[in-house]
């Protein structure tokens, strides 16, 4: 597939301080706004080589906003605009300004069935600067396995998940049938795990609507020891957990999960597995989350 790995992601925000203190002092990542002298609405956050990996943009509103896909080349992006067209979606290519905002070679835009906005780019401009995070983190979990993943609502589900399988050629790594909150009367809903390289999953869809515009977006640091830093850093900082520590069922992550102050959660995980034959991984469907740990109801309360 053209698509290799989740490159970015978007965020609005009406308060860019508020993602200065959690992205810096409780992810760990770096600020790089001002030497890469993006405008003063905009804040980039840098997780690795990439140039930042988190744009956060000055808005009335607190939400997700899109997806960065990054393709290898020219000939995978046109790859990917040629079966968007083929499948009825529409195209932008961006401008020249959009483009010098990512810091990329080429960039187009599409929106997905459920209404999510998602961003397809290739040949990232960076000056290969290392990571020199804030609270110690050594490095984050990057690279072919792209910047985490992200889970997406997914209320139009059915033609969704066709979209991103189909269309895109993301493959399905495993589901599950869940209710998202304790409330014995509410009916199951999909989510579905999808994997676009050798990490478990880049992207999960979730058959719901939800006003932040994501579920939660997932950082992966080198070991557990560094899970457990981050979550001291959530607590100094009064940052809500709305996940408690545990080891995922599907991809093995042992992760916690805090909320962004876009509304959104942000999983903080170590040790997933990655799958280098997919060809011979069998699909498999789950009836818990997890081996152990992750209580949500904590995120239920207030
Ligand atoms: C189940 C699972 C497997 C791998 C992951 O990376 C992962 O994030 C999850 C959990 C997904 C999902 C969530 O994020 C919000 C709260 C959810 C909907 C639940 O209540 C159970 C599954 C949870
Ligand atoms: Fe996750």
């Amino acid at each position: 597939m053209a698509i290799k790995s989740l490159g970015y992601i978007g965020v609005n925000s009406t308060d860019l301080s508020q993602w200065r203190t959690f992205a810096c002092d409780v992810m760990g990542l770096e600020d790089v706004s001002a030497h890469l002298s993006c405008n003063e609405n905009t804040a980039l956050f840098k997780m690795d080589d990439h140039p930042y990996r988190l744009i956060v943009n000055k808005s009335d509103t607190d939400q997700f906003a899109f997806c960065g896909w990054e393709t290898n080349s020219e000939a995978g992006l046109r790859e990917v605009a040629d079966a968007l067209t083929a499948a009825g979606v529409a195209v932008t290519w961006a401008d020249a300004d959009h483009i010098a905002e990512r810091r990329v070679t080429q960039l187009l835009s599409f929106t997905d069935p459920s209404g999510t906005r998602h961003e397809v780019f290739y040949g990232v401009i960076s000056d290969f600067k290392r990571l020199n995070s804030p609270a110690g983190v050594s490095h984050f979990v990057t690279g072919s396995q792209g910047l985490g993943h992200v889970v997406l609502p997914a209320p139009n589900f059915d033609e969704t998940s066709s979209f991103f399988t189909e269309v895109l050629g993301f493959g399905l790594s495993d589901l599950m049938k869940i209710k998202f909150t304790p409330d014995p009367a509410e009916p199951e809903k999909r989510l579905w795990f999808m994997h676009c390289n050798e990490r478990h999953h880049s992207l999960g869809l979730f058959e719901m609507p939800l006003p932040a515009g994501c579920v939660h977006v997932m950082v992966e640091v080198p070991n557990v020891d560094e899970v457990g830093l981050g979550n001291d850093r959530r607590i100094a900082a009064g940052v809500k957990l709305t996940g408690t520590l545990g080891r995922h069922a599907n991809d093995h992550m042992v992760s916690f999960y805090m909320r962004s102050p876009a509304g959104f959660d942000i999983e903080y995980g170590a040790e997933g597995r990655t799958v280098d034959d997919w060809d011979n991984y069998p699909v498999f469907q789950s009836t818990v989350a997890s081996f152990w740990g992750h209580d949500f109801s904590v995120g239920h309360e207030d």
